[in-house]
C-alpha cells in the first residue's frame, strides 16, 4: 500500500554489501549470497527433516501435481529459527510482527512447485478467508539451504530470470506494484529437482500484523 515503506525496504536491502538487484522495472527482486552460514543452513535442514507434512495450496486448481514438495512449520520460539527471523528483519527492516511463521520446504527428485504467485488471488473464493486478518502478502523472503546436485532452480518467467539454488543464498521480492496492487510479474516456478534434494526456508510478510502466533 505504502510506496515509501517499500522504498525504505529497498534502500535497506541495497545498503548491504554484495546485494544484487534484478535490473528489470517489472519486478523488484534482490539476491544476497551467503546470507546464512553453513551451520545455520544445516540446523534448519535438520528441523525440516524431523517434522514434515505434504505442502498445501491456497488456491487448489485441480492439478494434484502442482506442488509436490513437503513443508515444515518451523517453531518461532526455537532459538535457531528466531535468530534467522531476526537476521531477515535486520537485513530488510521488514517487521516480524507482520510476518507469517517461517516455513521450510523440502523437494525430492521430481518434486516441484509449478508457476504461481505468492499473493492470494483477489478474485478467488477463498480470498477473504486468507486475507481477512493480516491482509495480502507483501514481501517474500526465501533462503536456499543447500546446493542442489541438479535442477531445482526458481524461474521467474515474466522477467526471464532463473535463480540457481546455492546454500545460504537469499532471494527477496516485492509482491506488489508501486500502486499497491498484486504484481503478476512475480510469477515463479520452483523447478523439478533432477538429482539430490532441495531445502529452502520461506518467510512471507503481510499488510497487517499476523494475529495468531
Ligand atoms: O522453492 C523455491 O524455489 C520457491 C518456493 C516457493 O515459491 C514458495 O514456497 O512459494
Ligand atoms: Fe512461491
Amino acid at each position: 500500500m505504502d510506496n515509501s515503506f517499500d522504498q525504505m525496504v529497498i534502500d535497506t536491502m541495497m545498503s548491504h554489501a554484495g546485494v544484487q538487484r534484478l535490473p528489470n522495472p517489472k519486478l523488484t527482486l534482490f539476491i544476497k549470497r551467503n546470507f546464512l552460514s553453513p551451520d545455520e543452513c544445516a540446523a534448519v535442514i535438520e528441523r525440516i527433516d524431523a517434522n514434515r507434512r505434504p505442502s498445501t495450496l491456497a488456491n487448489y486448481n485441480g492439478d494434484d501435481a502442482f506442488r509436490t514438495s513437503e513443508t515444515c512449520d518451523l517453531d518461532g520460539d526455537d532459538p535457531v529459527v528466531k535468530a534467522i527471523d531476526e537476521k531477515i528483519a535486520a537485513f530488510s527492516r521488514l517487521d516480524l510482527k507482520y510476518g507469517e511463521p517461517m516455513q521450510g520446504q523440502r523437494y525430492e527428485v521430481g518434486q516441484e512447485f509449478k508457476a504461481h504467485t505468492d499473493y492470494f488471488e483477489p478474485q478467488s473464493v477463498d480470498y477473504e478467508k486468507y486475507t481477512s486478518v493480516a491482509g495480502q502478502r507483501t514481501w517474500t523472503v526465501m533462503v536456499y539451504l543447500n546446493d542442489v546436485q541438479a535442477g531445482g532452480a526458481t524461474r521467474f518467467k515474466a522477467v526471464d530470470k532463473m535463480v540457481q539454488p546455492e546454500a545460504g543464498k537469499l532471494l527477496a521480492w516485492n509482491n506488489r506494484r508501486p500502486d499497491g496492487s498484486a504484481n503478476p510479474s512475480t510469477i515463479h516456478h520452483a523447478m523439478k529437482v533432477r538429482a539430490g534434494q532441495k531445502y529452502v526456508v520461506t518467510k512471507w510478510f503481510r499488510e497487517r500484523p499476523w494475529g495468531w502466533t
